[in-house]
């Protein structure tokens, strides 16, 4: 199957940038997942996540989509966006995984506003937002939350130290009658918004805030 098509952008999708760089496009009918992150550094947690939504999904694709700055974090620990680029492709491993600087390219950094222009830039892709279970727990904080949950299907993955507070998460209660039990994760990039689902993969401990603690 051709996963892209190179050349220039069809006249529906405008003239805007996407997200992938180079005059490629991603094709309708793709099933993408979206991994938004610091990755501040990137770690062997982002491609847990990416590769058990990938399988237990069946996405075609994982774009790592690194944020000019989570506007709910402190920015004095965050380290260039050049390096934290670089950090996300040594563990965004094979052709099906993308690391892209789109926020930075159309100066957006509350997620609301990035899936609005992504979804208007690629027409017919099926997204699925993916976070790990802590950001399920603190998600009702999120800027514009249930037009996020609105926009796209959403794959949690359980992280360790957060799985009992996001399973009783104000998100997970708001959305409990979407949910698409994890057994049946294949269809969720074919259903509509506000489903989601929560995928107890094995655990993986790494994170961030400990490398930097450690380094
Ligand atoms: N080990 C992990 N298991 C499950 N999800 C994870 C894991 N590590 C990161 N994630 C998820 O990946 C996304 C990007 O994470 P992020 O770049 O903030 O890394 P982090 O390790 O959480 O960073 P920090 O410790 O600085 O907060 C988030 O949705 C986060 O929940
Ligand atoms: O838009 C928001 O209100 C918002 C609040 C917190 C986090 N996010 C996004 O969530 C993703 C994960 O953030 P982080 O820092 O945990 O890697 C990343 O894409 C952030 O931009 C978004």
């Amino acid at each position: 199957m051709a996963f892209f098509h190179a050349g220039p952008a069809p006249r529906s999708a405008g003239p805007r940038p996407g997200l992938l760089r180079d005059g490629l496009r991603l094709e309708p009918g793709l099933k993408v997942g979206l991994l938004g992150g610091s990755f501040n550094p990137a770690h062997e947690g982002h491609a847990h996540v990416a590769e058990t939504a990938m399988q237990r999904l069946g996405l075609d694709r994982v774009i790592w989509l690194v944020s000019p700055q989570n506007p709910l974090k402190d920015d004095s620990e965050t380290a260039p966006l050049v390096e934290r680029m670089a950090s996300a492709r040594e563990f965004a491993r094979g052709p099906a995984m993308v690391v892209s600087d789109f926020e930075s390219r159309v100066g957006c950094r509350w997620t609301v506003d990035t899936l609005r222009a992504v979804t208007a830039r690629h027409p017919g892709v099926k997204f699925v937002w993916l976070m790990g279970s802590d950001n399920l727990a603190t998600f009702h904080r999120w800027r514009g939350w249930t037009d996020i949950a609105a926009a796209m299907p959403m794959a949690v993955i359980a992280r360790p130290g957060s799985q009992l507070q996001s399973r009783t998460a104000p998100a997970a209660r708001r959305y409990a009658a979407f949910r698409v039990p994890q057994e049946q994760a294949r269809l969720l990039p074919d259903a509509a918004a506000p489903a989601w689902t929560y995928l107890t993969a094995p655990l993986n401990r790494a994170s961030s805030t400990a490398i930097r603690a450690a380094g």
